[in-house]
């Protein structure tokens, strides 16, 4: 089969660009620092991503082979294995402990001055659904191409799967399927041939078991029944289940994906989250980003918050929902006397509203709280510390709206 031009590839194949654990770890809040004195691209006139900035898209769009192959979008990153002998065998990538991705102080500047991720330090622990979270523009798919090798930090260091980033590519991308910005496909092919292609144009993977690992990854994805088809028949969803099945069709200890949802359905969202569980469940980490909170609230163990280009706060959700902003809220027809009683108990930042007053959670039993407002004539109909939603966490944490509604 010779190459297809260019006019035969479906131009609709590409979806509009646009998404379970570890233990609990701290909440660990990022340091505040300067504002950014990035230009937008859009101010410098440069081209849009895509255009010059995005790196070739190869059949079906995994990065993990591009990144090998293809010429690399800003500035170039030596693709020279990492120089230790264990790099040349995929089997004695470095045991990674509890981090499947590292980074510390990883930095971006686009050549016209956008600096898009700033001091980054990740830390996505095995074994979790890892959210990377943030508003369009805030440095996810800046940081996700940093990740994948394919483009080249301005500073800082990465580690995937315990090597450094793009130096150990061909020996961690591999054990890394990717979905970014959606998968390209010819659209003139069947959803099978496209991954037949796919997997033949890899050196690495094994021909006599190619058929029977295109066949497990359709079923995998639920395109069994319709691996005959064309892919430009395919619904948005189904082609977005055809690039995460091109992402396994091979064992992966970590899947990235980029906005896996985007552009898709309630119905596609829904059928690719349950996906994302099931892999996880079988022990694949998986770090995706959205911006959508309550996508991330659905199916992740763990999520960082992204604000322009900066690492807002990272965790496990369960300390991100629950420490980020509880308040102690009573109810009383006799608020001014209430918010005096919580003021000398020492709790802090005490506000009246109607007939609710609130304030911080105070470090003492909650029934020390009621007694003394009882003690001084307060009727109290109502005592709770109540968990803000995370949606009202990040957007404190982020100081912006969130398109929450995609
Ligand atoms: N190739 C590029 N050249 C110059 N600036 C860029 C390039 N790619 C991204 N940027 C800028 O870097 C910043 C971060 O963009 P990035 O795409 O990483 O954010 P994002 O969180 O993934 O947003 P989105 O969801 O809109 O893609 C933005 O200000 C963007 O305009």
């Amino acid at each position: 089969m010779g190459e297809p031009s260019a006019a035969e590839r479906d131009p609709a194949g590409v979806p509009e660009p646009g998404p379970p654990g570890g233990p609990a770890r701290a909440l660990e809040r990022a340091p505040e620092r300067e504002p950014l004195g990035g230009t937008p691209r859009g101010a410098l006139g440069e081209p849009p991503r895509g255009a010059l900035g995005e790196p070739p898209r190869e059949p079906l769009g995994e990065p993990a082979r591009a990144s090998a192959d293809a010429p690399l979008d800003d500035d170039p990153a030596p693709l020279d294995d990492d120089p230790t002998p264990l790099d040349d065998d995929p089997a004695a990538v470095a045991p990674v402990g509890d981090s499947v991705i590292a980074t510390r102080g990883l930095t971006k500047r686009y050549r016209g001055g956008q600096l898009a991720v700033d001091g980054l330090d990740l830390t996505v622990p095995a074994g979790s659904v890892f959210g990377f979270l943030g508003p369009n523009g805030s440095g996810k798919t800046t940081t996700i191409r940093m990740l994948m090798g394919l483009i080249e930090p301005t500073a800082g260091t990465v580690r995937v799967l315990g090597r450094p980033m793009p130096r150990a590519a061909r020996t961690v991308l591999p054990q890394v399927g990717a979905l970014i910005e959606g998968p390209a496909l010819y659209g003139f092919l069947s959803g099978r041939d496209n991954l037949l292609r796919y997997d033949a144009a890899d050196p690495t993977a094994d021909p006599r078991t190619r058929r029977a690992r295109v066949a497990a990854a359709l079923d995998r994805v639920g395109l069994a029944a319709a691996a005959g088809k064309k892919a430009k028949a395919y619904s948005l969803g189904m082609k977005q289940r055809l690039g995460l099945a091109a992402a396994l069709l091979r064992p992966r200890r970590l899947l990235v994906l980029d906005e896996p949802t985007n552009g898709l359905d309630p119905q596609g969202m829904r059928e690719i989250r349950t996906l994302i569980r099931e892999l996880a469940a079988d022990g694949t980490t998986v770090f995706l980003s959205s911006h959508l909170l309550d996508e991330i609230e659905q199916v992740c163990t763990h999520a960082a918050v992204m604000a322009q280009g900066r690492l807002v706060v990272q965790g496990a959700m369960a300390d991100l929902a629950a420490g980020a902003r509880a308040r102690l809220a009573v109810t009383t027809p006799d608020t001014a006397e209430a918010a005096r009683v919580l003021k000398e108990l020492g709790v802090a930042d005490v506000t009246a509203d109607g007939d609710r007053v609130t304030g911080e959670p105070p470090g003492r039993d909650l029934a020390e709280v009621t007694a003394a407002l009882v003690a001084a004539g307060v009727r109290v109909r109502g005592l709770t510390v109540e968990r803000a939603s995370l949606e009202d966490a990040f957007v404190a944490l982020t100081g912006e709206g969130f398109d929450v509604a995609g």
